[in-house]
């Protein structure tokens, strides 16, 4: 039996839609695998009971089909699905690394990108690679056509999840079919100095480059109490805050010395607004990790 801890994934921070990604330290998925003649998935952790197990429907199926590796696949959730956490991706991440080494495929991390995609694309109806690609290879990725950039960086978030939950499916949905030269320009320079931020792994840069307006009003408008996480995270703090992902997740950027203020304030803002929230105070870190047991 082979076992990998996936991490939770934020992927656009804002100004690189559908390209740029991070790993989170925690929390993470765990997918242990053991050859089969066929596929059968058990899945247990958190939100389990809204996770198929049938493999026709859930993400690591499509990893076992596309690596033609049939295995028995256990899914232990840290990450809730429909969070903005790149859940569904790191259960399919785990599996394309767990399932490349049970059956020696030799590929690389960076050539099972596209097969955890697969996954992705069974419950979104898009292969979008942004949560896969920083879930196998860590740091802050870039995803742009078939080519994937990774920077090694630990700049320290926060990700504050509401107990409410918006489906990828239902957020691309709402994304706007075209956009304003002079949106795009922004933001262009603010994706431009994001990507510096973080190969300087400057919490003051990242943060400067996360806002766009294109794609995240229109996403925070399904996020209940949005503007007012959003203005109580700055104040403590944050140098950056925008929609995780496809939400409701909520991601901030700061200096490790305002992380805990900065979670308080952002699970106190909910609440004042009747939401139960959790706040993670985590970091940029390392992609999937492979254990034999
Ligand atoms: N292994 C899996 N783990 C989690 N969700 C899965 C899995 N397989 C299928 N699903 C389905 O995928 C959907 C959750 O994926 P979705 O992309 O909406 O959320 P997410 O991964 O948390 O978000 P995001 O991609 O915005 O970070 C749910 O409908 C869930 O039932
Ligand atoms: N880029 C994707 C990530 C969520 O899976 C989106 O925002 O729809």
């Amino acid at each position: 039996m082979l076992t990998v801890r996936a991490p939770a994934t934020s992927a656009n921070l804002g100004s690189g839609f559908d390209v740029f990604g991070v790993a989170l330290e925690t929390p993470a998925d765990v997918v242990r695998v053991e050859r089969a003649s066929e596929t059968r998935i058990t899945v247990t952790g958190a939100g389990s009971q809204y996770i198929p197990e049938d493999p026709n429907k859930n993400t690591v199926g499509a990893v076992a089909e596309a690596l033609d590796a049939p295995a028995h696949i256990e899914i232990d959730k840290g990450i809730r699905p429909s969070s903005g956490l790149g859940s569904s991706a790191a259960s399919a991440a785990g599996a394309a690394l767990a399932l490349n080494a049970l059956y020696d495929r030799g590929l690389s991390r960076t050539e099972l990108v596209p097969i955890a995609a697969e996954g992705e694309a069974l419950v979104s109806g898009e292969a979008h690679s942004d949560n896969v690609a920083p879930s196998l290879l860590g740091g802050f990725t870039i995803v742009s056509g078939d080519h994937v950039t990774q920077v090694d960086t630990s700049i320290p978030v926060v990700v504050c999840l509401p107990d409410q939950s918006v489906s990828t499916r239902d957020a691309r949905g709402v994304v706007p079919d075209s956009a304003a030269l002079e949106d795009v320009v922004e933001t262009v320079g603010n994706a431009a100095t994001l990507t510096v931020g973080m190969t300087q792994n400057d919490p003051e840069l990242v943060g400067c480059g996360m806002n766009d307006a294109i794609v995240t009003p229109k996403r925070s408008a399904l996020i209940d109490g949005y503007d007012r996480v959003h203005e109580a995270a700055l104040e403590a703090g944050a140098t950056g805050v925008t929609v995780s992902g496809a939400g409701p997740g909520i991601l901030a950027v700061c200096e490790e010395r305002d992380q805990r203020e900065v979670a308080g304030a952002m699970v106190d803002a909910f609440d004042a607004l009747g939401v139960t929230s959790r706040a993670y105070q985590t970091r940029i870190g390392d992609g999937a990790r492979l254990y034999q047991d």
